[in-house]
């Protein structure tokens, strides 16, 4: 079991009568690129403000990097808010640096430093400009570097990809990536599942404050049942036997270059069913195929279901 960087342990927070986190546990290995999703309201801002122990918990109890409060590991944490700002008459590598030194670089280390990941990150030649002339998706990304450039063991980016263009969050993605080939631990929150997709180990879902998953991407992927479409001739009475295989229902007519007399088949299997199986099956039992696709669930597919899933277990309580 790899070491773990951050644990939340049976962590509540109410506002009034309204449970804003509802007893969230979890546990972030080291080096890991983690993301926290869920819809607007879930609770991961709440969330991550109680890691950076900005707000308490009213229950339960959080270690960041072995401490119980993220205040007395600060300068081994970096942190991108969710309400982004600058100072806005200083110089872009300026307030990189300032950041540094706040963070306990020397401020030749902080110059040195900020210019190197302004030259990374394709921002040199905005080196000596003052952030007001920035567009705000520049702006961002520049805050984004002052929130890492003291090497922080714990990297938490609350939305860092909200404002941002497509080849900006390009940039994002491969900045998150160094820093996890770096060996830093990352925790990011997001609304946008490809994101997600694509850089994170592991995956918090949260909804109306509570946990509905944890777990690694393909344990995500692995929870909704797997959709087959198959196209043939034959009967496919015989599939209906096959372990696994949830339901099997004719898809309308669709004129588009078919062979006569074939129809197409959707088949629901099992979450972990393994989809060469039913070709197998096909193949020994006689069922010619002139179409098999197999389409494997996206995140928004599994956020979708077990959103909806919370839905309506709050709906029934
Ligand atoms: N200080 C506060 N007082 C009262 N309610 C609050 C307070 N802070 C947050 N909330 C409520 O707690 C819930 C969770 O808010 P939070 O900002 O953590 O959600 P989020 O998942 O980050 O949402 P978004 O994606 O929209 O930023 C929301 O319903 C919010 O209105």
């Amino acid at each position: 079991m790899s070491e773990s960087v951050l644990k939340l342990h049976d962590v509540c927070k109410r506002y009034g009568d309204f449970t804003a986190v509802d007893n969230i546990s979890l546990s972030i290995p080291k080096g890991s690129v983690y993301g926290f999703l869920g819809p607007n309201g879930a609770g991961k801002t709440t969330t991550i403000r109680m890691i950076l122990d900005i707000i308490r918990p009213d229950t339960g109890q959080i270690e960041v990097l072995g401490s119980p409060s993220a205040m007395n590991v600060r300068h081994r944490i970096g942190y991108l808010p969710e309400e982004k700002g600058l100072y806005k008459k200083m110089k872009v590598w300026a307030i990189i640096a300032y950041f540094g030194t706040l963070q306990g670089l020397s401020r030749k280390q902080a110059r040195s430093k900020a210019f190197e990941l302004l030259e990374r990150y394709g921002l040199s030649d905005f080196a000596n400009s003052a952030i007001e002339s920035l567009s705000k998706g520049m702006g961002q990304k520049v805050q984004v570097l002052a929130s890492i450039v003291h090497e922080p063991e714990l990297v938490i980016l609350d939305e860092p990809f909200s404002g941002l263009d497509p080849v900006n969050q390009e940039v994002l993605e491969q900045l998150i990536r160094d820093l996890s080939d770096n060996g830093q631990t990352v925790i990011f929150s997001t609304h946008v599942m490809q994101h997600a997709e694509r850089l994170c180990e592991r995956l918090l879902l949260i909804t109306k404050g509570r946990k509905v998953f944890d777990g690694t991407v393909a344990d995500a992927h692995a929870i909704i049942p797997r959709r087959i479409v198959l196209e043939t001739c034959e009967s496919v009475d015989s599939l209906q036997g096959i372990d696994g295989v949830l339901s099997i229902n004719r898809l309308p007519p669709d004129p588009t270059g078919r062979p006569a007399g074939s129809c197409q088949w959707e088949l629901y299997v099992r979450e972990q069913a393994d989809p060469q199986e039913i070709l197998q099956h096909c193949f020994s039992n006689g069922v010619t195929l002139s179409r098999f696709d197999f389409t494997q669930a996206s995140l928004h597919d599994v956020f979708m279901h077990l959103v909806g899933t919370e839905a309506r277990e709050h709906k029934f309580r």
